[in-house]
Formats: structure tokens, sequence, C-alpha cells
């Protein structure tokens, strides 16, 4: 039987007072690799935001990663984003630090102390990303891509259930879109769960994929056409 990693039943979803998405059914199954697709302003990032914590769920039922959104407390919330791996358009790295110190503060904030297993932990995540031999360099001295990269290697640190990527290539030329891309749907193969929101057309069409759409305060699944 599959295993469920997000549900959302019936919910609302709203920033501030403004309704953004009504009546949410979703369900995300271990292992699959789901698209967030819809124009801008249409409430993808909202819809990220709710399920990592940044906004409440006030409205229907939501679970993800055995927490439950609705009864969520602002302590909670570190504990559910270890076991979210979260990341964003602009990366968000550290500049004033290298990328090997980028991941060990990571690691030190979420409580690991042997300093053997940081380092081959760092190591291990960089070899998942292409990027072993890169650890020394500052963010500045890296390109978008590669950026995004330690990105992605960061956000799977604590070997998280779920990875939540809100737009990771919308900074990115289309082919370093696609060799992003491919990182992703490596990670995916090897297990891990990713949630990805995107406006870029061309990447869902060369990686096809189960697909929600945010159009009009709904979100639903879409079918793509084969051929
Ligand atoms: N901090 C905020 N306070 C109030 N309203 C907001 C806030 N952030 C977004 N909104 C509104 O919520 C709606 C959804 O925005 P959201 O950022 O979730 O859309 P999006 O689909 O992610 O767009 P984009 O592709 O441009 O990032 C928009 O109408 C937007 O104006």
């Amino acid at each position: 039987m599959s295993e469920t990693i997000l549900q959302l039943k019936d919910a609302s979803i709203y920033q501030g007072e403004n309704l953004v998405l009504s009546n949410v059914n979703v369900e995300i199954n271990k292992g699959e690799f789901v698209y967030l697709i819809g124009k801008t302003g249409t409430g993808k990032s909202s819809f990220m935001k709710t399920l990592y914590g940044d906004l409440p769920l006030n409205e229907g039922e939501g679970f993800i990663v055995d927490y439950d959104l609705k009864t969520l407390k602002e302590k909670d919330i570190p504990f559910l984003r270890r076991k979210l791996g979260v990341i964003f358009q602009d990366f968000k790295l550290l500049i004033d630090r290298t990328v090997n110190d980028n991941l060990l503060f990571v690691l030190k904030a979420t409580g690991w102390k042997d300093k053997d297993k940081m380092t081959a932990k760092v190591e291990e995540v960089l070899t998942k990303v292409g990027m072993k031999t890169k650890g020394f360099k500052f963010p500045h001295e890296l390109s978008g891509g590669e950026q995004q990269r330690v990105a992605i290697a960061r956000a799977l640190l604590n070997d998280p259930e779920l990875i939540l990527a809100d737009e990771p290539t919308g900074n990115l030329d289309p082919q370093t879109s696609v060799e992003v891309m491919k990182v992703l749907q490596e990670i995916n193969k090897n297990g891990n769960t990713i949630l990805m929101a995107t406006h870029d057309y061309a990447l869902l069409l060369k990686y096809p994929s189960k697909t929600l759409k945010c159009d009009e305060n709904q979100v639903y699944e879409v079918v793509q056409r084969k051929g």
C-alpha cells in the first residue's frame, strides 16, 4: 500500500484576510514527483508556505509527514521543517561562508554534534548533486545552477520525507534548468518525494509527471497529453 506523505481535505488557503485557494483536496504519496503549476499570483507560493508552516491552515484538514497543519504550534515548526527539504528560487545560501560551511551550519542548527559524521554527511549530499569538489568555494564563486545544486544538497541534509521546491529553476537559463531538473529527477529515482512549483512548461513536457494546477482559487490535477 502506498504511504501518504501529504493530504489536504477541503482546505482553504489565505494570505491574511484574502482567500487564495479554496476546497483544496490533494494527496501525495511516497516516491511521487508532483508539479504545481499556474499563472503568476494564482497561489503556488501560498500553497507551499502553508505546507511548511509559514501560513496557518485555519480551514479544512491538512496532514504532512505526520504533522497536523491545523493544530501546528509555533514550536513545532522547526521540527516539521526538519522533515521537509525546502528549496527556493533564489537559493538562499549564506554568502559569507563556503559551501561546506553553509551545510555544516544547517547540521549544527539541527542538532548534529559528531564532527566526522557531519563531514561525511556534507560529502554525501554534495556528491548526490555533483558538487563534491566545490565545497571550498564561496557562493559568489559559483554559477546560478551550481548554487541551486548546493541548495538542493542542503535540502537533503536531514533525509527529508518530502522536498518542497518553489520555482527552483526560476532564476536559471533553460540549459541550466534542465541540469538542475536532472538532479531533482535523480533524487526522486532514489526514493525522495518531491513537490515542485514551476511555470516552466518546457520542463513539464520534457519530464512529464503528475501535475496539479492552481487556477481561479482552485487546485486540480491536470492530465498531460502525450505526443
Ligand atoms: N504577503 C502577502 N500578503 C498579502 N497577500 C499576498 C501576500 N503574498 C501573496 N499575496 C497574494 O496572494 C495571491 C497568491 O500569491 P502567490 O505568491 O501565492 O502566487 P504564486 O502563484 O506563487 O505567484 P508567482 O508565480 O508570481 O510566485 C496573490 O493574489 C498575491 O497578491
